[in-house]
């Protein structure tokens, strides 16, 4: 296993955690400036308040009791010390929770958008990683809370030292040693719940992976897509039975660190409530003995109790501190993980329409190009060297897994480390911004998108910079056979497609397709990939979208992926790959000639009793 383990949370790990707090502030700064500060001034005034308040309580008892004067006027004024301090401290309580709720919505939403923004930025072959996506599991999961949290505790911790610094001091001038007992307690303590708060740490962090696959069996028993499966092959009570597994062993896991906190927690609660008894009986001995006023003896035992829990509160605020940066190290780690795809985030412009840019498509090819998937040992694709040029098209053809789709995803850039070169109009692919290659091709992947989304974007996303311009997205519907439907709709171009959400159109598998045909006919791409568009598609359908796509390509490039032998005879050359190699590519003439693989696989399509798939 990949990772930090059970034994390695030394406390060289703890400190070197908060390495992230200069990127936790620096981020807390450039959410919002003015909440920032005046959530540090409340809080430092928080820190001033328990002191105040043994103050005024002691001046207002003392005043009562006639221990330092007799006169009426003394009382009152005490009095009103006293409600107006309360008074001012309930209003400081107030603003501060005001301002610290809306400043940890700014941050969640801040650091939520940054999460999303690095999944932007990375590759397909980190996707296709478990460890990433673990860590995106992890990134995601903490991302809302914990940098707050660090920050809360970093207050508290200011405000807490204040506190235990004026309380100790109140106390000091009556018995030194009760302060130096009061706290020294909490730091004998202090280990067993730092080990106990890396277990927490570990146990959560080890889950990442089951949780994913937790989320993943709910998500199949609850989303329409796998519903009819579950249904028909009686799914439900063995998905159900393996969720409830793992969420019990997470439970005992959980229940398991909950006894030992509360072992330790009896044990040191215990002692604490025997020393503050013990210095309390202290002072009311002094007060019976008349050697200290009965204000006195209110405030120093408020005093013992307040440097205790100041002390104690501390103590976990440390510890939690130390667990919350290992929490958001994961967050960082993600964040700042180096992504697999060249291409990095930008900024859409969605205004300037994509028809101005000058850079046109006139060449892509292959040189030998060989390619492994990340983690994997088989080589996919072998030595393959083809050219394609502007005004032609090319059918890829070859038994399942023999390297289709995965041509088109080396054609589409979504993986850079393989082997040989790739030249666009005779120039390395790397000598490019990719983005702008990639904003020339339309490409249907035979695990098209369905968005659940509005016909105007599902056909739209093809080009955003004229998602509302309606005579285009008819024109590429009606290039895909769907103008009709789409116009016969009340709402249009804006009814809802899909049943997640009201009034959708659930569309048949077919129509599905072809939508996301138009979605790549929208584009005013130079090169158009088809990954079997024929699946989903009935022979009418397929005529009218490869009439379309013929007519698209010819002054560009077409490719397409197809089992179908009938449709690949139209292409102007023929790709034939078997396990990852080319093994013929011509004319559909020249390679019927040939009598190999393609014209054995064609004449048996061809043939009566054969059904076409
Ligand atoms: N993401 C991936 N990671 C690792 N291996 C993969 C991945 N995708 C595909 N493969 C492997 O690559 C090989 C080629 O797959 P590919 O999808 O390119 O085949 P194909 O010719 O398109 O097949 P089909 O006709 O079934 O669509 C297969 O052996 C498959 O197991």
């Amino acid at each position: 296993m990949y990772g930090p383990t059970e034994d390695l949370f030394t406390l060289k790990t703890v400190i070197q955690s908060f390495r992230n707090w200069p990127k936790i502030f620096r981020l807390f700064w450039t959410v919002q400036k003015g909440y920032f500060i005046t959530i540090v001034i409340l809080n430092i005034l928080q820190g001033l308040f328990p002191v105040g308040m043994l103050y005024v309580t002691q001046e207002l008892v003392n005043a009562v009791s006639g221990g330092v004067s007799q006169d009426g006027d003394t009382v009152l004024i005490s009095f009103l010390f006293f409600i107006s301090f309360i008074l001012v401290k309930q209003l400081v309580t107030l603003i501060q929770n005001y301002v610290e709720g809306l400043f940890q919505s700014l941050l969640s939403n801040r650091l939520r958008e940054m999460v999303l923004e690095k999944a932007n930025s990375m590759g397909l072959a980190d996707f296709e990683n478990a460890e990433v996506q673990d860590q995106l599991k992890r990134a995601q999961q903490e991302t809302s809370y914990r940098p707050y949290q660090i920050f809360e505790l970093v207050l508290s911790i200011v405000s807490g030292v204040i506190s235990l610094v004026s309380t100790s001091l109140f106390l000091i001038f009556w018995k030194w040693w009760v302060v130096f007992i009061l706290v020294l307690f909490p730091l004998i303590s202090f280990y067993s719940y730092l080990r106990l708060s890396q277990q927490e740490f570990y146990i959560r962090w080890s889950r990442a992976e089951r949780e994913r696959r937790g989320w993943y069996i709910s998500h199949l028993l609850t989303h329409d897509r796998a519903f009819k499966e579950v249904q028909i092959y009686k799914l439900g009570s063995y998905l159900i039975t393996q969720f409830r597994d793992m969420i019990t062993q997470f439970f005992y896991e959980d229940k398991k660190i909950a006894t030992t906190r509360l072992k330790t927690s009896l044990v040191f609660e215990s002692l604490t409530i025997a020393m503050i008894g013990f210095m309390s009986f202290i002072a009311i001995k002094a007060a019976f003995l008349k050697e200290i006023l009965l204000g006195n003896l209110v405030s120093y035992i408020q005093g013992i109790t307040l440097t205790q829990t100041t002390s104690q509160s501390l103590m976990h605020s440390l510890i939690g501190l130390s667990q919350h940066n290992m929490f958001v190290e994961q967050l960082f780690l993600f964040l700042e993980r180096d992504s697999s795809d060249p291409v990095k985030l930008q900024k859409v412009t969605i205004t300037t329409p994509q028809q101005n840019d000058p850079f046109v498509l006139e060449s892509i090819e292959f040189v030998n190009v060989s390619f492994t998937y990340p983690e994997t040992e088989r080589s996919v694709l072998q030595n393959l060297s083809f050219k394609i040029n502007k005004g032609e098209s090319l059918a890829i053809v070859g038994e399942n897994g023999s390297g289709k789709t995965t041509l088109v995803k080396l054609l589409t850039l979504l993986y850079k480390e393989y082997d040989g070169q790739i030249l666009i109009n005779g120039t390395d692919l790397n000598a490019f911004d990719l983005e702008q290659i990639r904003a020339k091709i339309g490409v249907v992947f035979q695990d098209f998108m369905q968005y659940e989304m509005p016909i105007r974007n599902n056909v739209g996303f093809g080009d955003l910079s004229l998602l509302r311009h309606d005579d285009k997205l008819y024109h590429a519907l009606e290039k895909s056979g769907m103008r009709s439907l789409a116009e016969g709709l009340e709402q249009g171009l804006d009814t809802q497609l899909g049943k997640w959400f009201t009034e959708g159109l659930q569309l048949s598998g077919g129509q599905w397709q072809r939508i996301a045909i138009a979605r790549a006919f929208f584009r005013n791409a130079d090169l158009y990939i088809l990954d079997e568009p024929s699946a989903a598609l009935d022979p009418v359908a397929e005529k009218e979208v490869f009439d379309a796509f013929n007519l698209l390509t010819k002054e560009r490039m077409g490719i397409f992926i197809s089992h179908r032998y009938s449709s690949a005879q139209y292409a102007d050359r023929i790709m034939v790959l078997d396990q990852g190699r080319i093994v013929e590519f011509g004319t559909h003439s020249e390679l019927i000639r040939l009598q190999q693989k393609y014209a054995s696989l064609y004449n048996l399509q061809a043939s009566p009793f054969v059904s076409q798939s």
